[in-house]
């Protein structure tokens, strides 16, 4: 099976290395086109794939081809594509819905929100799978999505909300975490910047595993932090105080966002409509 790959950005390219590094396909078995060519000539070092010279070649020579553009620059660019009826298109971009891709490709396709933690072989990737969607095409898009940690179909109903928690959430983590570090250097100005962010990246990592060695769930966690009556259970009171406004803004605001984009999305698939 050949796999394609249209844009090699931060999507992309973790869509190569962690298919290599899983094992599940080869380097020869995929063949990749990004608008600007040296990026893919620089990751064609390190994993000798074919680079195609357009986006229709790799739709051309691919089963199944991941378009890793933003947005909104996949409708554009999938509506100058003359795709194969056979081949299984799947779009990772945030906002696309199978209606839209529906729309442009009278084969099947998939929607799929990868993680960039699936370059270490862990985290979850969402998927819905449109009606078009043989059982041996699931099969195959879920023997890849596996390869890359976990995968989890959802409906389209709750993609957006579960993006935030797999997808959005280490970015998410990172800025809690600079957030955390700037405040403990703000209270002992001594402690350096760095010194602070690489405690708490190395509490992340520990605390990572002694959930999964452990089989830890959050609250026996905290158990085990927050001795009775001392220190910690005074941190976990502010939190419980101040949290859940933030995360319920933060939930807003990427939601109003996502139907921004649908609505842009929309828009072009309107325009389109009337040009024809
Ligand atoms: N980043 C994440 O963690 C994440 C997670 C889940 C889903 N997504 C989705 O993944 C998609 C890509 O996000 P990203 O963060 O990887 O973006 P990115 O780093 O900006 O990468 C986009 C890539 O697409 C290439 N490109 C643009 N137009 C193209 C065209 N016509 N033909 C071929 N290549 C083209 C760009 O090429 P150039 O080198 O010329 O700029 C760039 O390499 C988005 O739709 C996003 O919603 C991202
Ligand atoms: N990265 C993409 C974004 O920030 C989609 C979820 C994670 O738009």
């Amino acid at each position: 099976m050949y796999i394609g790959i249209i844009g090699l950005g931060s999507m992309g390219q973790m869509l190569v290395k962690g298919f290599c590094k899983s094992g599940v396909v080869t380097p020869g078995e995929l063949v990749v086109f990004n608008r600007t060519r040296e990026k893919a000539e620089r990751l064609r070092q390190e994993y000798p794939f074919a680079i195609a010279s357009t986006a229709q070649e790799v739709c051309q020579r691919a089963d199944i081809v991941f378009i890793c553009t933003k947005p909104l620059d996949v409708l554009p660019l999938l509506k100058t594509l003359d795709l194969p009826a056979e081949m299984h298109l799947v779009s990772v971009a945030a906002g696309v819905t199978l209606a839209d891709l529906e729309a442009v490709h009278a084969g099947p396709v998939s929607k799929v929100i990868p993680t960039v933690t699936s370059q270490e072989l862990r985290g979850v990737s969402l998927y819905a799978c449109g009606r078009r969607v043989t059982p041996a095409l699931r099969a195959d898009l879920l023997r890849l999505l596996t390869a890359l940690g976990n995968a989890e179909e959802v409906s389209e109903e709750s993609i957006e909300t579960a993006t935030i928690l797999t997808s959005s959430a280490p970015g998410l983590f990172a800025g809690i975490l600079d957030a955390f570090a700037r405040a403990a250097v703000r209270q002992s100005p001594e402690l350096e910047l760095d010194t602070a962010r690489r405690m708490l990246a190395e509490t992340l990592m520990g605390t990572a595993l002694l959930l999964e060695n452990e089989r830890l769930d959050f609250h026996r966690l905290i158990e085990r932090v927050a001795t009775k009556g001392g220190i910690t259970e005074e941190g976990l009171r502010v939190l419980d105080r101040t949290l859940p406004a933030a995360f319920d803004d933060l939930f807003a605001v990427t939601k109003a966002k996502h139907a921004l984009l649908k609505e842009r999305l929309q828009q072009f698939s309107r325009n389109e409509k009337g040009d024809r």
